[in-house]
């Protein structure tokens, strides 16, 4: 039997529908309902009310009765979709702080790393870490992302570095994404690619050994259908990532890629290889906009990293104006972000960067979820995930202005509320 539930009214529905997939947004252009409701059909949307129609609806349902049931919400409500992280690396263990001090102290991200600390003290921490600790450690992230609003999450591999421990860290995820509902919906991505361990001579080697050994068994056990490469000095070349991606490419994987964090070159090769998005960006210039404006690449920008790194935040309000589809992402990763908190990022990179509240809000849900390759969430829209989230506030504006402080207090997840 079909489970049905009319929830509202709500002071303001904000739909996130009928915006453009590219590009500048106004505030205008954002489809705001008030007093509306919606009508859930097990995980889906099966209905978005206007007031009138709402009220109407209200009259013949009955809370609890039969199997329809009437959710009336708080008094000062306003509904948005949930919130989509594209890019996470939630799943580690251990801390870096000691490298957040060593910067703030003056020395750089990449010295860190080739002195023994960085992405590779991590590895060493992940490897050390049983499944069942890694699964705890994911969970309590998860929870604590579910409460900033955010109902999918994005999560990379990439701090095991071989067979074993990629394959543990991708098999938590999956076990996590099977077995809970509390926290978001996880989305896998292989990042075996993130650096070259110490076990391996040379990259080549490394990335041949991912292509051969480790790709051929995520697929067999579908635990990702995405890859990802960090192009980046210190990292993997342009060169020999291009080669690695279109391989990973022909085997049926999905591409995202680590882009001009530092350096650019990452960008040519996401436009070249047709990949979904290029992450980072921080160094990108109008060269790069349009190499990836040709190639149709969404644009993710990362403010987390910035923060982390005490560095400037990548160029998003000269991304949209040059056309660009542009996603924010939190990057929660024990070096360079984290702080994990996808909210507080995207009221204050939009702050920082002049960007609409509809240019912000959907760099997290309608555009974030394009990041992804998602069609069905991401709107407020009959047929797609009731996945909603609804802030104690009167009016949208409210949200970001408090830059991360006002939290959701509502929180529906396919179609179960969950907070
Ligand atoms: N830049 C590469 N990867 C992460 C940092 C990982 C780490 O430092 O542990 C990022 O996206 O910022």
């Amino acid at each position: 039997m079909v489970q049905k539930t009319l929830v509202g009214p709500f002071k303001q529905i904000l739909t996130m529908n009928n915006l453009p997939d590219k590009g500048p947004i106004k505030d205008n252009q954002l489809e705001i309902i008030e007093g509306g409701g919606i009508l859930i059909e097990d995980e889906i949307i099966a209905a978005v009310y206007e007031k009138k129609q709402f009220d109407e609806e209200r009259k013949h349902y009955k809370k609890k009765s039969g199997d329809k049931s009437y959710f009336k919400v708080e008094k000062d409500a306003v509904l948005v979709p949930g919130f989509i992280d594209s890019h996470t690396h939630m799943i580690y263990a251990g801390s870096r702080a000691k490298d957040y001090a060593r910067r703030n102290a003056g020395e750089s991200y990449l010295d860190i790393a080739r002195k023994g600390g960085g992405i590779l003290s991590t590895v060493k921490k992940t490897r050390e870490a049983s499944f069942k600790q890694l699964k705890q450690l994911l969970f309590e992230r998860g929870l604590t992302h579910i409460k900033c609003g955010i109902t999918t999450t994005e999560v990379k591999s990439g701090y095991g570095l071989d067979l074993e421990n990629e394959l543990k860290t991708l098999r938590v995820i999956k076990n996590l994404k099977e077995s809970r509902s509390l926290i978001p919906e996880l989305i896998p991505t292989c990042l075996s690619a993130h650096v070259k361990p110490a076990e391996f001579e040379t990259h080549e080697e490394y990335l041949n050994y991912i292509l051969k050994e480790i790709l051929p068994i995520i697929k067999e056990e579908k635990l990702s259908n995405r890859v990802d490469i960090f192009i980046e000095e210190g990292a993997f070349t342009p060169e020999i990532s291009l080669k690695f991606l279109e391989t990973a490419k022909k085997m049926g994987f999905k591409i995202t890629v680590h882009a001009d964090q530092f350096s650019t070159g990452g960008s040519e090769v996401a436009a070249k290889v047709g990949a979904i998005s290029a992450d980072h960006l921080e160094a990108s210039g109008e060269t790069e906009f349009s190499l990836l404006k040709q190639g149709n690449v969404i644009a993710t920008v990362l403010p987390g990293a910035s923060m982390g790194l005490g560095m400037h935040y990548a160029p998003a309000r000269r991304m949209l104006d040059a056309g660009l589809c542009v996603v924010i992402a939190s990057d929660w990763n024990p070096g360079t972000a984290p702080m994990g908190d996808l909210l507080i990022q995207a009221a204050v990179l939009g702050a920082n960067q002049k960007l609409s509240i509809a240019e912000t809000l959907s760099a997290i849900t309608n555009r974030a979820a394009m990041a992804l390759d998602l069609n069905d969430r991401g709107i407020i829209k009959p047929g797609y995930l009731a996945d909603f989230i609804a802030f104690p506030c009167s009016d949208h504006e409210d949200i970001f202005y408090n830059q991360g402080v006002l939290r959701p207090n509502q929180i529906w997840r396919k179609g179960t509320r969950i907070i």
